[in-house]
């Protein structure tokens, strides 16, 4: 897989970026060879979203050199990146939501023909160019980003976070396809929190600490100890790979949450399960079998069609999220450009459920609200540096409020949509470790993934969904990622099941 030596198709070195006072890369470096895929790996915050966004066009930096083809070049503008050939995929979708899929083609000079077969090789087979944006889901925004990203013909795909919305048959068919086009010779840079990809594809991984480039190292067997010393140094390092102790929820009669033929008109057919105090269940599902619209009908975004929904043995109608939120019931989507005032501080986005919960029983002091919202902020240990807006933090520290404002409301029952997207991996063993701590406290837990190997580090059992009905349900100590993904394609024995 290793390139010859040669002139890299893109050489960065030295660069640096402050916003205010916050320093987000000091020294930063960088290069990829053609046919290369280079993983940029680094913890939270670490600078690589700022760093991609130099490379290309998307901000200025302050200071180091670009080199592209061997030629010293100053990157002005998206624009004059994509004209030299760099061509990102950003965490968010930068589709604009209000037009068609067409429309936005047509904004960017790409034909649809190329950018369809992308579509198709990328694992979405009924895309209609009609469609409004707005009206996609997540994961296949992110595909449609990728496939017209590819449909330029790059020299240089820089992909930040790209398979972190989707569920595992796409991230499959994206893997597949990142290592066609470099085996076809573009140069890929590859942001992923995820060990498994980035040892399926990648060459050589460049590590980010505090903004810096601290490790350059070629993957290889055992090369991820050393990767995460290099992110996270030495000593919190060794944390991240102790195992957790399996605890057994109680199952008590009437269940906190009571789930019976749920379904929403649109996918979501007929969806049984029971959710008990203090459990953490797994929802595991490919892309599009109605796992969306399940979170969505019982956090109150989205009304069903037909089933009921108990809460502690009493049924309910949920006609706005207010309503679930006031039964105790939050959601972490899987969104957070959605759950998140982007333009607020971080203290508001945290103290913005207590207000809507409690604001039925009186007026909150603001003396509560701090005394909820800081230890949230600690136990999530969120990057507060640019605390001034949401919009500045980095996308695994967005992640981590929306998180933080259930924990800060103390939620009787969290529901989890992919939580560990774009986190970083000792964040993820903090995610698993606080919501077994939150089961323990009795919280009950929802917890969907598209992360396969997260069931049996987080969950007590895992309901399956395909087609949009349940169609498993797998003990976490038989939820390996094998048996998972072929109930997933509606491989498992039983054809329905109550959970
Ligand atoms: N526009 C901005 N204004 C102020 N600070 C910013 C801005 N953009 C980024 N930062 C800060 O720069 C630092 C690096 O952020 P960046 O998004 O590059 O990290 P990252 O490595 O991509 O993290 P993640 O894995 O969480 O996405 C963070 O402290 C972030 O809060």
């Amino acid at each position: 897989m290793t390139a010859d030596v040669q002139t890299p198709v893109l050489d960065a070195a030295s660069v640096s970026k402050h916003f205010g006072a916050v320093i987000a890369l000091r020294d930063a470096s960088l290069r990829v060879n053609r046919g290369e895929v280079v993983a940029l790996m680094g913890a939270n915050g670490a600078g690589k979203s700022t760093f991609v966004k130099i490379l290309t066009g998307a901000l200025k930096p302050d200071g180091g050199h670009v080199r592209i083809h061997g030629r010293e070049a100053h990157v002005g503008s998206p624009a004059e990146a994509r004209r030299s050939g760099l061509v990102p995929v950003y965490q968010e979708p930068s589709l604009i939501p209000d037009l068609t899929v067409g429309d936005n083609l047509r904004l960017c000079n790409i034909s649809a023909e190329p950018f369809q077969h992308w579509v198709r090789e990328l694992g979405i087979i009924d895309l209609d160019l009609g469609e409004t944006i707005k009206n996609l889901p997540l994961a296949t925004l992110r595909i449609l980003d990728l496939a017209r990203a590819i449909a330029s013909k790059p020299d240089v795909l820089l992909l930040d976070e790209m398979t972190a919305a989707l569920p595992s048959n796409l991230v499959e068919r994206v893997l597949k396809v990142v290592r066609q086009q470099a085996d076809n010779g573009c140069a890929i840079i590859y942001i992923s929190h995820r060990f498994a990809e980035i040892a399926g594809i990648c060459d050589r991984t460049t590590i980010l600490r505090d903004g810096a480039t601290v490790g350059d190292l070629a993957i290889v067997p055992g090369v991820e100890e050393r990767a995460v010393e290099l992110m996270l140094g030495a000593a919190i390092s060794a944390a991240v790979f102790e195992a957790r102790e399996t605890r057994k929820a109680a199952e008590d009669k009437i269940p906190r949450l009571r789930v019976r033929n749920l379904g929403t008109g649109a996918r979501l057919e007929d969806v049984s399960l029971d959710l008990h105090k203090g459990e953490v269940l797994g929802v595991v599902a490919l892309e599009g079998q109605g796992q969306d619209e399940l979170f969505d009908a019982l956090s109150g975004n989205r009304r069903a069609a037909k089933g009921t929904i108990e809460v502690d043995g009493s049924q309910v109608s949920f006609h706005h999220p207010a309503d679930a939120i006031a039964l105790g019931i939050g959601l972490v989507p899987g969104d957070r450009a959605h759950a998140l005032a982007m333009s607020r501080s971080v203290r508001e986005n945290i103290a913005i459920p207590q207000f809507a919960r409690f604001r039925k029983w009186g007026p909150v002091a603001m003396g509560d609200e701090t005394r909820r919202v800081g230890p949230a902020v600690e136990r999530m240990q969120i990057d507060m540096r640019a605390q001034g807006e949401v919009r500045r933090l980095s996308g695994g520290n967005q992640q981590k409020v929306t998180i933080a404002r259930w924990i800060a409301s103390g939620i009787e029952t969290l529901l989890l949509f992919d939580p560990s997207r774009g986190i970083d991996v000792r964040t993820k063993r903090q995610i698993y470790d606080l919501v077994r701590e939150l089961a323990s406290q009795g919280t009950s837990v929802l917890y969907y993934t598209s992360e396969l190997g997260e069931i049996q580090a987080a969950c007590d059992r895992a309901v399956v969904i395909f087609n949009g009905r349940v169609v498993d349900i797998i003990s976490a100590a038989e939820a390996t990622e094998a048996n998972l993904l072929r109930a997933a394609h509606g491989l498992g024995e039983k054809a329905a099941v109550h959970a």
